[in-house]
């Protein structure tokens, strides 16, 4: 006799953050996103998603970031879970639990790696046993930058940012992120860069801002060699950043005078991320960052790393 698989009672997903280690901003289009070409690397920041069938929906707030984790339904988890609902017409309703431990609104993406944990994590629950390509069409339903946490690894990105291309890359970079303690709105951000470019008298939705990400950085991420990736990390955002918060600047430029290979906003702030020649470098800039009192929180992370995966599993509670 054979016996029917019993459904998991809940399921549990690591999803990673990201850097950019390039991102080139072009025109502002009528649909109010801006062309992007830009390359992401995950790194191995996690936030853990489990979902489990409840009686109302709820979110349960968990790890370093907990108290400043959206319980409402605006939480891009729940929005995810109930996108893979609505489109196959599941009747559950769930508890999501979210570990946390990317900085919220930091630019690394951590509500995006939750909504890319959550789809993959309602994926499992209910078996429906979707393609990757069907995860990430729904991910980029949810946000431009939800595909990638999907994916992991290295990835270009392109459009607004969410259709992805894998890159060729070797070798394991070591990061440094300088993390606010209050974070920065991406809308906002990408705002400061239009008001910005028509201060400097260029209309923002002139074709003439195009995106291209640079063959230096290809060719660094190809060979593995961390001082020419130091050397090619860019961000367009850098500077509406900065214009919005001047103290960031201070502190990427104190970052690579303590010996960073190259430091950036990551995404659209207000982490500033440092890349390291190694382990041990990695160490020793977080003791100066730390001793300069310039940042709240100094994280250490490797690059690249794997993009969102089952972890479980019953969950314990
Ligand atoms: C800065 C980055 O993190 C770099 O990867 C992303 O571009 C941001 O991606 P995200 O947070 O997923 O952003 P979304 O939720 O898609 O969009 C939020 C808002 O950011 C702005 N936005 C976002 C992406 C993009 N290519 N152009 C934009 O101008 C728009 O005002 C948009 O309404
Ligand atoms: N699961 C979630 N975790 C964190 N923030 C969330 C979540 N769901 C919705 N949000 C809302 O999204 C806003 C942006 O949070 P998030 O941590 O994703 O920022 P971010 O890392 O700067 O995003 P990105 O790098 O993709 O632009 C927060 O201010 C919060 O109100």
């Amino acid at each position: 006799m054979t016996v029917a698989p019993t459904p998991p009672q809940s399921v549990t997903v690591r999803a990673p953050a990201k850097v950019n280690l390039e991102l080139r901003v072009g025109a502002l289009r009528p649909d109010g996103y801006h062309d992007l070409a830009t390359v992401f690397q995950a790194v191995s920041l996690y936030d853990e998603v489990s979902v489990a069938r409840w009686n109302e929906w709820q979110v349960v707030p968990g790890g370093a970031y907990a108290d400043r984790i959206p319980t409402d339904g605006g939480n891009l988890a729940v929005r995810a879970a109930k996108l893979v609902a609505e489109q196959w017409d599941i009747d559950d309703v769930l508890s999501i639990r979210i570990d946390k431990d990317i900085p919220v609104a930091g630019g690394m993406a951590g509500g995006s790696a939750d909504a890319a944990a959550a789809l993959l994590a309602c994926d499992h629950l209910w078996g429906l046993g979707l393609e990757r390509d069907e995860l990430a069409e729904l991910a980029s339903v949810l946000g431009s930058d939800v595909p990638f946490p999907l994916a992991g690894g290295n990835a270009m990105g392109s459009g607004r940012g969410e259709q992805l291309a894998p890159v060729l890359a070797r070798g394991t970079f070591h990061w440094v992120f300088a993390i606010s303690d209050t974070g920065l709105s991406t809308p906002e951000v990408y705002r400061e860069l239009d008001r910005l470019r028509a201060a400097a008298g260029s209309d923002p939705g002139d074709p003439s801002h195009t995106a291209e990400v640079s063959a230096e950085l290809m060719a660094a991420l190809r060979s593995g060699d961390a001082r020419a990736l130091g050397a090619a990390l860019h961000n367009d955002l850098d500077e509406a950043a900065f214009s919005l918060r001047p103290e960031l600047r201070v502190l990427r430029d104190a970052g690579v005078e303590f010996g960073a290979l190259g430091g950036i906003v990551s995404g659209s702030g207000p982490t500033v991320a440092f890349l390291t020649e190694s382990h041990e470098a990695s160490l020793d800039l977080s003791v100066s960052l730390a001793a300069s009192d310039l940042c709240r929180d100094i994280r250490r992370a490797k690059g690249p790393v794997h993009g969102a995966q089952v972890v479980t599993g019953p969950r314990a509670d």
